[in-house]
């Protein structure tokens, strides 16, 4: 389903003579995903990834792969860009941008226990540190200025309590991101779609986060309550699991500690996760683009998250 554009071994034999990794000796669409086409591809020098980049451009792209190129440089586990004999990562095939990056090992862990919440904090942290001198700047595509335009779109089709709870959560990010505790956030490139099937796991040890493709520079807060939002609940009623958090926000607080303001925010923080992903879901799933292939995943999963974050404390920081 999500090879959009077709690639054979044929279009392959004379491009890849740009890089040294060797003739391509096989090559096999990858079904899951729905923004690019997506390849496995053997060589005589290894495994790697063939990305067709069907929406985003030219322009966009040299952040999100210069960005992996900066973090793999520094020992944070991302797919390596390889570059061609000119040293560029950024490649030209049937028209279309692409890239080629090293496989990751392993699989996504679909269940996490603490122990791989752990992993991704640290990871987590390790990113944002490393990410800090990355010189270009780009913003988060959806981030709050997303969120004030998308909020009208879909207003008139949601249900007149979803439309409360949604006005009010627009309000009250509003009035924090005029706050000094948010002016005073921590902020970078950060992943900012950290959830379980972005990373991969060799049994209890992490191997790579990858799908930079909605990274941006934004707090690093908001990514550390992305990443909770998803790693550290309960799936079916959106409520934290108290172990797996304190293991994920333990393990960032060991290598990156949190500050003050970041505890103070938190809570709103959460808020502003879940608000996020409410709102694209809502989006996809009111004002489905044309020729979308796969089913939208559902909006209610994060509505629930959204009041859940609202109703109950939330476990501290630090
Ligand atoms: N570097 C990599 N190493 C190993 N597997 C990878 C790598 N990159 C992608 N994959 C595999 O390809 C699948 C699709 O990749 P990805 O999630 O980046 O696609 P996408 O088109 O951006 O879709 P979506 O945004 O819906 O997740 C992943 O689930 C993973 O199994
Ligand atoms: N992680 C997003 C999909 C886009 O990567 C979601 O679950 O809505």
């Amino acid at each position: 389903m999500a090879v959009f554009t077709p690639v054979s071994l044929d279009d392959l034999t004379h491009w890849l003579t740009k890089f040294s990794l060797g003739k391509p000796l096989a090559i096999k669409g990858i079904s899951s995903g729905i923004e690019n086409s997506n390849f496995f591809l053997t060589t005589e020098t290894g495994e790697f990834v063939l990305t067709i980049f069907e929406k985003l451009t030219f322009e966009q792209l040299p952040f999100y792969l210069g960005l992996m190129r900066h973090l793999a440089e520094r020992d944070v586990l991302v797919p390596e860009p390889i570059a061609d004999k000119r040293g560029e990562i950024l490649h030209e095939l049937h028209g279309k941008p692409a890239s080629i990056v090293t496989r990751l090992e392993g699989a996504s862990q679909l269940s996490p226990k603490p122990v791989h919440c752990a992993a991704v904090g640290a990871m987590l942290a390790k990113m944002h540190l490393a990410a800090q001198d990355f010189p270009i700047r780009q913003p988060n595509l959806r981030g709050f200025d997303w969120w004030r335009t998308t909020t009208p779109t879909v207003l008139p089709y949601m249900p007149p309590d979803a439309q409360h709870l949604l006005r009010a959560e627009i309000h009250a990010q509003e009035a924090f991101a005029e706050s000094d505790t948010y002016r005073a956030l921590a902020r970078g490139p950060v992943h900012a779609d950290l959830f379980r099937n972005n990373v991969m796991f060799d049994g209890e040890r992490l191997t790579g986060f990858f799908d930079f493709y909605f990274a941006g520079c934004d707090t690093w807060l908001f990514d550390v309550a992305v990443t909770v939002n998803d790693w550290c609940i309960d799936l079916d009623s959106g409520a934290l699991d108290l172990p797996r958090t304190r293991a994920l926000l333990d393990a960032y607080h060991a290598v990156r500690p949190f500050t003050a303001d970041e505890r103070n925010a938190w809570q709103l923080m959460l808020q502003a996760g879940a608000l996020r992903f409410w709102l694209s879901r809502l989006y996809d799933f009111y004002l489905p683009r044309e020729a979308e292939m796969l089913t939208p995943h559902d909006p209610t999963h994060f509505e629930r998250i959204l009041r859940q974050r609202i109703d109950n404390p939330v476990p501290e920081l630090f």
